[in-house]
């Protein structure tokens, strides 16, 4: 297969990062409030409130120049109108063209300008750019956005490389530029669409659009890997005149008729073989200018890397039921119109989703078109693999444990238009496919959606600037949608699809609560109830299959008073306090608010208040003891280490090899076994005095989720919840399967500090190699935060810096600055303005990294 695949061009590439209407909502002087929001005003006639996760992506009109660099030149500061129709003189925010010129220039100087073509540059290290550079004559037609080039930088020997973003006409204004040095890529690694989003995403979450650039495209793909380069030789011109050929020795005769009448480029080796003769008569060939040669680059191993293995899975096909064929109605009149939509199917667990999603795929693909289907990494089963292969001749799935020969063929195998489906985890939003026709994020609530190193983006915020650039359907599922999607429903921003009901009209399995605050249901010894101990004795003796779900991770110790069930919280954030064994403090890890440690419960005087601590090792010792003719597995993290462990485990639940399968989340979502009769949770509460505001969301999910595995047989099933906070909202939501009780409730608390998703948050985390200088650091970056919110008139909250529940890792002491606002771009640009010229001496040995919509509080 031969890489260098022509490059498609997007027909429904809109630019909907233009900056006509949204840089005036980034204008301070206009009014506020005013959502003109074109891109999504289709879905809702009634004025919308503006939507944190659901804004169309606003570029930085107002973005700083990058610092004067001696070497390489200033570009202008445009740098997201890339293209022409986005700059409006009327707009005073829009600063970039109008300013290239300080003083009117005579018109011949103008002229002589405008006839240099000028690329702007960025890279992914210090500094990041843009600059802007002259393109040598001879690149002109050659050079594109999107494409690597090698230029000279600063002081530096040898050549940078960067990535081009925009070429355009003259802007030398006064400054000799430096050339282009010369272009790496022979067709564009990001169409304009992807190069937009690559810029939107460097304006939105504040990191470097070089690095954005190395996160779109796999390193695989920019080192070419699993190919090499191959010389093909073909006549040169000079040979059609039969008098040179005629003048040539016999041998090499014999070598250029054979090469002309097979009217195909051969390699020397194909050539020898054909000719039967040596590599002589054709280096001469060569030497004497009669052969043209042609450097191709491709693929060693053009090896498919279809999973051979999936898990047993048999295949059917299904008749709608009445919820899925409503839903994907609702679904292809979206497709039907053309228009970029955010759709959120809802369908409680075991509703039959993946069948819609197929059903809406087929759609795309009679036109033509193509789809990406994002799951959390961990739901990449051999199950989900097998429902979309099966159902679609060519898939190309995309996973952690891909070598980079895998993973640059399966991207060009995207690329080249043959792919109709893409699977693969959040790094799959940006899968290069020409005809794009709708993106699915599947568990769309899921945590791991969110990249947590630079850049630090959440793939269905970036799903929907893409979606949206691209004028097509995003269509968001979950049992549990994320409250940033429900919200989203409940302000025009997005539609809402249920899918209420099971299908084969199963019931929703029944969920027991037991209540871990009273003696005999604790159980005498170790972390399984009476209740649960005799359920799953009952089941094992039925020869069903059990799930034990205990997400344990790490650390964390919760103050919780094991009599009421109290948990030891902070005034004024409503968020748990940590326990710090040093000093027995208790301490608020968003805003510092320190106590010490009650040696009483606060809330009921008993005296005894713990900090627990169970992991999933200790509980696989409980259960083989208390089950010793039970065949177990354990899964999380720890024992899934291997490639390929999962699906061995899954396989073997599957054919019944297993009987008792318990883990950490990783057991929770997707799995769907109809033997399944018990889920057992050992301790709901785990999640739910976490120090962060998505905690009770995400005990909801959970606990939910897991429930899900059960009952979707013709069997039955039970759920046994042990929590010490039955009572708790979250979890008698999720032990009623209610999602609507819980989102409204949660709502509520969310409102009390304009948490997400009523307002955005960001974090900013500084991490040095003595505490004292980190601290001091973190202390001067909040002045300049709080002098940046004084100077824009931002009504920010800024918080911190307090230490993080992590205070030290990697031998990094850490601290952090939490930052509120109802408008995420008050919030943006309280940072950048803090950050532009904040400069951190190399001798502290301090760094700090911007997280905006953090999902990670630790
Ligand atoms: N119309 C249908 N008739 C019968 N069975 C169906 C139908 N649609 C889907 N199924 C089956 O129902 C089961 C559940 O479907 P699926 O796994 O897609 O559920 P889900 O909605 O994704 O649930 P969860 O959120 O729990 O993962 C699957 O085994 C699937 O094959
Ligand atoms: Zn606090």
């Amino acid at each position: 297969m031969l890489v260098n695949s022509p490059n498609h061009s997007h027909s429904a590439a809109n630019a909907v990062f233009s900056t006509g209407v949204d840089s005036d909502l980034e204008n301070p002087a206009s009014p506020p409030n005013t959502d003109a929001d074109p891109a999504t005003s289709h879905t809702s006639s009634s004025p919308k409130s503006p939507h944190p996760d659901f804004m169309s992506p606003s570029p930085a009109p107002t973005d700083p120049p990058p610092e004067p660099d001696p070497h390489g030149s200033l570009s202008a500061p445009g740098f997201f109108d890339t293209d022409a129709e986005s700059t409006d003189p009327d707009d005073g925010t829009v600063s970039t063209q109008g300013t290239l010129f300080d003083t009117d220039p005579p018109p011949w100087e103008l002229a002589a300008q405008e006839d240099i073509a000028v690329a702007s540059v960025v890279f992914s290290d210090a500094p990041h750019g843009p600059y802007d550079y002259r393109i040598p004559d001879a690149m002109r037609e050659h050079l594109q956005p999107g494409m690597r080039v090698h230029v000279p930088l600063a002081r530096r020997k040898r050549p940078t490389v960067g990535w081009c973003i925009e070429t355009k006409q003259g802007s030398s204004h006064n400054r000799s530029l430096s050339d282009v040095a010369e272009i790496l890529d022979d067709e564009p690694l990001c169409d304009p669409p992807l190069v937009r989003l690559v810029t939107w995403m460097s304006h939105y979450y504040q990191s470097p659009a070089g690095q954005v650039f190395d996160t779109l495209i796999p390193s695989s793909v920019r080192t070419n890997a699993g190919t090499r380069e191959t010389t093909y030789l073909s006549p040169a011109p000079s040979t059609d005149d039969e008098t040179v050929v005629a003048a040539l020795p016999a041998k090499q005769q014999r070598v250029l008729r054979l090469l002309i009448a097979a009217a195909r480029p051969m390699t020397s080796s194909q050539l020898q073989i054909h000719a039967e003769c040596t590599a002589a008569p054709v280096n001469t060939l060569r030497k004497k200018g009669l052969l043209r040669e042609t450097v191709r680059r491709e693929m060693t191993s053009g090896s498919s890397t279809r999973w051979q293995i999936d898990d047993g899975e048999k295949n059917q096909t299904h008749d709608l039921t009445e919820d899925q064929t409503n839903a994907l109605q609702k679904i292809t009149a979206a497709l039907d119109t053309g228009k970029a939509a955010t759709l959120l199917l809802h369908g409680v667990t075991g509703s039959g989703k993946t069948e819609v999603y197929i059903k809406a795929i087929e759609h795309v693909v009679k036109f033509g078109r193509a789809a990406i289907v994002l799951v959390p990494e961990i739901s990449l089963t051999p199950q989900t693999r097998g429902r979309f292969e099966r159902r679609f001749p060519s898939v190309a799935v995309l996973h952690s444990q891909m070598t980079p020969a895998e993973r640059h063929f399966q991207w060009q195998r995207i690329r080249s238009g043959e792919v109709q489906v893409v699977v693969g985890p959040r790094s799959a939003v940006f899968a290069p496919l020409p005809r794009l026709g709708l993106i699915i994020i599947d568990e769309e609530h899921d945590g791991s959606f969110k990249q947590d190193s630079q850049p630090r983006y959440h793939a269905r915020k970036v799903a929907f600037a893409r979606a949206q650039s691209l004028g097509i359907p995003l269509l968001l599922g979950s049992a549990t949608p994320s409250l940033e999607s429900w919200h989203a429903t409940r302000t025009g921003h997005a539609e809402m699809i249920s899918m209420p009901n099971r299908v084969g009209n199963r019931p929703m399995p029944d969920v027991q609560l037991v209540d871990l605050r009273l003696k005999e249901d604790r159980g005498r010894r170790g972390a399984i109830s009476r209740q649960l101990h005799l359920a799953v004795t009952e089941v094992l003796n039925e020869k069903g299959q059990v799930i034990l779900l205990l997400n344990r991770r790490g650390f964390a110790t919760t103050i919780q008073c094991p009599a009421c069930g109290h948990v030891v919280a902070c005034p004024d954030c409503d968020m748990p306090l940590t326990h710090h064994r040093d000093g027995s403090k208790a301490v608020c890890h968003y805003c510092d608010y320190t106590i010490a440690t009650p040696p009483w419960c606060p809330a009921c005087k008993f005296d005894g208040i713990r900090y627990s601590g169970l992991g999933t090792q200790r509980l696989e010792e409980e259960v083989k003891a208390r089950f010793p003719g039970a065949r177990i597995a354990r899964m999380d993290s720890d024992t899934m280490r291997r490639p390929g462990s999962h699906q061995k485990v899954l396989s073997a639940f599957r054919s019944g090899e297993l009987d008792l399968l318990l883990g950490t989340q990783m057991i929770a979502k997707g799995l769907d076994f109809p033997n399944v009769l018990l889920v057992g949770v050992i301790n709901a509460d785990g999640a739910l005095h976490f120090p962060d505001f998505r905690a009770a969301e995400r005990t909801f999910q959970l606990v939910t989720q897991v429930a899900g595995r059960t009952g979707r047989g013709n069997r039955g099933g039970r759920v046994i919840v042990q929590t010490f906070s039955p009572e708790h909202m979250a979890i008698q939501a999720a032990s009623r399967h209610d999602y609507y009780q819980f989102a409204e409730a949660e709502m509520i608390n969310r409102a009390k500090f304009n948490y997400p998703p009523l307002g955005s948050v960001a974090r900013i985390i500084i991490r040095g190699a003595i505490e004292e200088v980190t601290e001091a650091t973190a202390e001067s970056l909040v002045g300049r935060l709080e002098a940046a919110k004084q100077s824009l008139g931002a009504d920010v909250r800024i918080l911190g810096p307090a230490p993080p529940p992590i205070v030290k890792l990697r031998g990094k002491y850490r601290f952090h600055i939490l930052l509120q606002a109802l408008d995420p771009r008050k919030l943006g640009d309280t940072i950048r303005t803090a950050t532009k010229t904040f400069k951190i001496p190399e001798k502290d040995d301090v760094q700090y990294v911007i997280d905006i919509d953090p999902v990670d509080m630790l």
